[in-house]
Formats: C-alpha cells, structure tokens, sequence
C-alpha cells in the first residue's frame, strides 16, 4: 500500500447500546504512518469507537475500514492487521516477558524459532533484555507498558490501537514511550491513540478528534484546534519605575487591546500575527519604556479543551472541517 494510504476510516458511525447512543454518526479518518488521537471524558465513547475499529463491535450504522479492509465483512483481515494495547492487554503475569512475546508469536502462528527471533528482536527495541526472564507479574508501571506495546507488535501490525498507553507512568517512562511510538511511526506504523493528556495528543498527533457524548465536536491538527479557540498573547512585564498607565496607553496607540493581568501588574496583550511582538515592543519604546520581561504565549490544548467543555451542547459544532478521508 503506498504511503498516503487512508488506514483507519470510520464514515457516520453511530452505535447504540440499549437507550444508549454511544456514538453518533462519527467520522474520522488517519493516513499511513500518522497518529490520529482521540480526546474524551469518561464515557465520551472512544472505547466503543475503538471497539469498532478493531471489529470487535459491529457498527449500528455506518462504515469503517481498517487497512483498506471492511470492519464488519472482513473482520479477519482487519485483525491480522492490527496490534492492541492498553484497556486490552493481553500480557500473562505469570509468565516472563520472553515466554509472553514467544507465546504471542506461536499464536500467531511463527514456528519456534522464529517465535524466538521475533521475541528477541522485540526486547531489543524495547530494552527490555535486562528483565526478559523475570515475571511480568513483577515488572514496573513502564517496564509492564512497553511490554504491552511489545506484544502488540509481534506479528508487524500496520495499525495500533494505543488505549491511554501512558496512564499512570512517571515522566521519563512518558517520554521513553513517546520516542518508542515517534520510531514507530516513522517507520510507517499509523496509530490511533486515546489520551487523557493533551501534552500527549499535542506532541505525538498528527490529527485530533474530540469526542463528547458520541460525537466529534471538533477535529484537525493541534494548531487547527489551538487557533480555533485559543488566542496568541504576548505578556509584558514592566520595571518597578516605568509608568503602566503611559504603556498602556502606548499600546493602544498602537491598535493593541492590553489588558493588565492578574500577576505583578504584567500587561497581557492578545496579538493576531507574530508581527504584532514587534509593535509592541516598538509602542513601549515609543514612550522610553523597556519591558523587564516579555513572554510569548501559544494557546494550549488545554484551552481547547476547557474551551470546548464550557460551552453549551446545543452551541457545539466542529472547529473545523472533518479531515478528508
Ligand atoms: N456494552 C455497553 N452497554 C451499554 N452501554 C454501554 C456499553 N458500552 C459502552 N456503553 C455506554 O456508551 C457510552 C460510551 O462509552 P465508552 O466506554 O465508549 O466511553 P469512553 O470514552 O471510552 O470512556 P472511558 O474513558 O471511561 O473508557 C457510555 O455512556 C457508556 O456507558
């Protein structure tokens, strides 16, 4: 399949359980070798989302595909081409790291060794060779995850479903799962990762699906949904001696709206381009004032995200457009 390829389609997905409509006409979509992230409170329904892709839940209406492949009339196909990790674990304590990446390669159906091989390799990629014979039962949060994602790949899936693949982890364990994914992708592997962490989404998705109550309420890229909510500022602190009331007056001379922000009487001036940092350090400079400290401020996901959860349900509507499929 070349690259560019769509690899995970889901076209006006709805499920419902019950009364329950856990998903409502959803559409997503992710390109080879790129991280679609889905964002949701509990119960938004990016599990049975994922539960659908991975042709564990057949659809109530519409469409997905995975690999080019239907969900629900090739559900074989799909998951020989998927690994799953998370909420799906599929470790056994009992057994070693080695003995559970051998025993998933033999599953798969590898003779024994290349079953060994394939394990090897794995525990290599994930440095795990120190702990390969200890129980998994007595691993680490990180040491148990990178497990997880080990066995995930044993049979070279071209698709991963990361459920929440940091939950819990210290900050350097974080981090070494990131690169392992960033690798990973790199290599052509396209993701689906569900995150809490709105770092997480922002470092590692290429595109990003909130989901709220069943339905996308917004999508695109970080930047997308940062500039759709969020706004740019730049913040300007003044020496003890300069005058905030001339700087402000300066600013506003200048077609800047500053505002004075909570802290230390710092001037908090929301800006359009990155050319309007230079207007205002050239509007102070105007009137001889020199700023102590100048910071520029991008909007967060977070913002987003507080953004899109302040608003009403009735006032919801994408962002922006849904990403081609
Ligand atoms: N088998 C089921 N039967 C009835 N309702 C269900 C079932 N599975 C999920 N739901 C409901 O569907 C909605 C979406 O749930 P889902 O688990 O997909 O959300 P989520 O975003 O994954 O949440 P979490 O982060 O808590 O896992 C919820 O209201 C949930 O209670």
């Amino acid at each position: 399949m070349p690259p560019g390829e769509t690899m995970i389609e889901a076209h006006e997905v709805s499920k419902v359980f019950g009364t329950v409509r856990a998903l409502d006409a959803v559409s997503v979509s992710a390109r080879r070798g790129t991280v679609l992230a889905l964002l949701g409170h509990n119960g938004a329904g990016k599990t049975t989302l994922v539960g659908i892709l991975t042709a564990a839940l057949p659809p109530s209406s519409g469409r997905a595909a995975v690999a080019g492949f239907d969900v629900t009339r090739q559900p074989r196909e799909v998951r020989q081409r998927i690994g799953l990790t998370g909420q799906f674990a599929s470790v056994d304590g009992q057994l070693s790291g080695r003995d559970n990446l051998v025993l998933i390669a033999r599953l798969l159906g590898a003779g024994r060794t290349a079953a060994r091989t394939r394990a090897d390799e794995l525990l290599e990629l994930f440095a795990l060779q120190d702990v390969a014979t200890r129980r998994a039962s007595t691993y680490s949060g990180g040491l148990r995850r990178r497990l997880d994602l080990a066995a995930s790949l044993v049979g070279h899936p071209e698709v991963i479903f990361l459920d929440e693949p940091t939950t819990g982890l210290d900050p350097s364990s974080r981090l070494n799962l990131w690169e392992i994914v960033e690798d990973l992708v790199a290599e052509g592997t396209t993701v689906l990762l569900t995150t809490q962490y709105l770092e997480e989404a922002d470092r590692l998705a290429d595109s990003i699906a909130v989901l709220s109550a069943g339905s996308v309420i917004a999508s695109g890229t970080a930047a997308e949904l940062k500039a759709g909510v969020g706004q740019r500022t730049v913040t300007v602190t003044l020496d003890g001696a300069a005058d905030p009331a001339l700087a402000l007056d300066a600013l506003r001379r200048a077609a800047l709206e500053p505002v004075t922000g909570r802290e230390n009487g710092a001037i908090v001036i929301p800006i359009a381009a990155s050319r309007d940092i230079a207007a205002v350090i050239r509007a102070l400079d105007q009137v001889g004032i020199e700023a102590a400290e100048l910071s520029f401020g991008e909007p967060t996901l977070d913002d987003v995200y507080l953004t899109l959860a302040a608003r009403p349900a009735s006032a919801l509507s994408p962002l922006s457009p849904e990403p081609a499929a």
